[in-house]
Formats: C-alpha cells, structure tokens, sequence
C-alpha cells in the first residue's frame, strides 16, 4: 500500500478496557508488515500533551495479546479538552515526526480526536474501545464481550446466596449512559429484571413485576441495574422498595470496576486484532476523521458524524426476551 504515511503514533484513552492490548499489539505488527514505524504514547491525551513517548517494534508488543488493562496505560484528559492544550499536543507530536494517530477509546476519545483532526488536519483513526458498548458503527465494542461474561460470572456467584436465604439482590453493572452489559448480562443470568437507561420504565413498573414473583412462588429475585438508569441506581431502588414493604430481605452488589479488569475473551482478542489491522490499512488507503468498526463480520469506517448522530440502540428483541424469561 504506497501512502505518505511513515510514523502512526497509537494511544489508548478513556476507560480502560479488555482487549486494549490485542489492539495495539495489532496495529504495531500491522504497522511492521507495511514497513512503518509506530510510537506509543503514553496515557492518552495526557502523554500527547507532555510529550511521552515511546518507540514500538513487532516484538516489544509480544505477550500483551492476552493481558487486560493497557500497557500503554489510559487517562481522561482535562487540559485536552482545552484549545491550548490540544496545541501543545499537535507540538509534540510533530516534534516526534508522527504524521498520523490511531486512538483505541470510546465516544470521549473519538469526539477529542475528531476536534484535533479538524484543527491541524493530523491523519486519524479511532478504534472502538470501551466495555460499555456505547457506539453506533459497530456490532461491537472491544471489551464488552469480556465486561458482560465477567457481570454473568458474578450474576452466577450471587444467585447461590440469594437462593439460599430467599433475598431479592440489586447488582449495579457498568454503563455510563448505557445497557448493552445490563441486558445482556441480566438475560445470561436469569434477571428478574433489567434497569436499563435506553428503555422507559419507572418503579411502579418493578414493583408490579416484583409483586408477580411473589404471588406465583419466586423465592428470591435479582434485579440488574445499569449505571446509567434513569429511576435511581441499585442503592436507591432498594430503599424504595424498602419503604414500600418489609415483605423482601434485600442486598446490593455493585460490580463497578472489577467489570474492567481481566484477561480478555476470545471474541474481544479477535475483534481487537482485527480492528487494529483494520485501523493502519483505513490510514494506508487514506482514511481519516473515521471509527473502524466491524459489522456482520466485515470492516467498516464511518465518518466521526455518522457514529456521534446516532446512538448504538438495543434491539427490541433482546427487551422482549429478557421480559418472557423473567417471568
Ligand atoms: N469534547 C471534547 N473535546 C476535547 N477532548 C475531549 C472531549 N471529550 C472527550 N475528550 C477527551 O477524550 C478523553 C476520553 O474521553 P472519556 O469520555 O473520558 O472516555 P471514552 O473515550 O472512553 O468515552 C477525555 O478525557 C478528554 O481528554
Ligand atoms: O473509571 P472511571 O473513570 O470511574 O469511569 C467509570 C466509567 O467508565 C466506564 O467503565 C467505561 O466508559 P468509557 O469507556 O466511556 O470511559 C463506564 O461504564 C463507567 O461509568
Ligand atoms: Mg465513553
């Protein structure tokens, strides 16, 4: 692939996420293959904007493949967000000769890259990474299959107590303004119900289906709540139903961060690898200001307007099952 592009500098931003590493190990080793040279920068924004950076090879990438968190580490950026602070990352990174970026982070991540894109015209790709699966122009986000198998292997570990001593548990699951892991985590693990910000509902509405599971024999009843839920979070629909009636004994689990951590699944390496790959060839055949996604198994590359306009809905079908099984 003949391009003008010699130097891709590669950061991961935002919200760490499994699989990160299969990532960025795919975009150097692409970069090796088409005969380039990548640079790592360090905690995103932040090692941009102070100049911290690191050389890359096919083999300084070796043994990350299967390790979660980022070697290149992560961090949200409050000077990024300035112009000031933007300008001193465009010096930099001329400074270093990178003629190109690829950023491995979410809708924060791409919105930074798309301003900094418009401002100096720097070459630039972003891979979806974020376990909350959150963006349009892709099936799937890297991290996210990882985030929900761990959410269910929790789900699993609770049902064995809450059966025990006949309880109704609230287990909060991750995402910020989302329920991908919520919905799909609570069918995999037999929710009575699902809390998700993308559906309308209110908590008259669970009280109805908790008192259902009552009158027909349930003896215990788990609720998984998102982040992101609009009639309070695990904490306040416990008191709620606490004030309502002493029938229900009832705990709270918040999973939070231990949803980010861990070696990633196969599907996310897999993703990963290919979305990396991905990303170096989008900059080859001269993309820019675009996501790489994957969408029924194939590459794609939408424009930063194309993803931020629209939202990664859910499908009706997976609210549908999740209300026939919680019977
Ligand atoms: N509107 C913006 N303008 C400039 N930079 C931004 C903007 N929004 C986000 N960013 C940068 O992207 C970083 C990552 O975004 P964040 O929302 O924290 O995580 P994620 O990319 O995972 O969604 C922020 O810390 C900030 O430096
Ligand atoms: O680790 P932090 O900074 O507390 O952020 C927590 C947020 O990050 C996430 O885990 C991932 O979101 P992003 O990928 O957009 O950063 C959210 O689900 C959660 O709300
Ligand atoms: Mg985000």
């Amino acid at each position: 692939m003949e391009n003008k592009i010699s130097k891709i500098g590669v950061f991961t931003s935002g919200g760490d996420a499994p699989g990160m590493n299969a990532a960025i190990r795919a975009v150097v080793r692409a970069c090796t293959y088409y005969d380039k040279t990548s640079l790592g920068i360090m905690r995103g924004y932040e090692g941009m904007i102070e100049g911290d950076v690191i050389k890359l090879d096919a083999r300084s990438v070796g043994n990350i493949l299967q390790r979660g968190g980022t070697v290149l580490k992560s961090a949200r950026s409050k000077e990024f967000r300035t112009p000031e602070g933007r300008k001193k990352a465009y010096d930099n990174i001329k400074k270093q000769g990178i003629d190109a970026l690829i950023a491995i982070g979410g809708d924060g991540t791409f919105t930074g890259l798309h301003k900094f894109y418009e401002e100096f015209g720097v070459p630039s790709i972003c891979i979806p990474g974020t376990i909350d699966n959150d963006l349009a122009g892709t099936d799937y986000t890297i991290g996210y299959d990882t985030a929900t198998n761990t959410a269910v292997e929790a789900i699993d570990r609770i049902r064995d107590t809450a059966l025990s001593h006949n309880r109704l548990f609230f287990i909060e699951v991750m995402g910020r303004h989302s329920g991908y892991i919520a919905i799909n985590s609570g069918i995999a693990g037999g929710a009575a119900a699902v809390i998700i910000p993308e559906e309308e509902t209110s908590f008259d509405d669970l009280w109805e289906l908790l008192e259902e599971g009552g009158k027909t024999n349930k003896k215990s009843n788990l609720v998984v709540v998102a982040e992101g839920s609009k009639i309070g979070d695990a904490h306040a629909l416990a008191k709620l139903v606490k004030e309502r009636s002493s029938y229900f004994d009832i705990k709270v689990t918040v999973l939070g961060h231990l949803q980010r951590g861990g070696a990633p699944t196969y599907f996310d390496r897999v993703l990963a690898s290919h979305m990396g790959v991905g990303a170096v060839e989008g900059l080859l055949q001269g993309k820019s200001d675009v996501m790489v996604g994957v969408r029924d198994r194939k590459i794609v590359y939408n424009k930063f307007d194309d993803i931020m306009s629209k939202i990664h809905e859910i499908d009706a079908e997976s609210l549908r099952i999740a209300k026939i099984l919680s019977i």
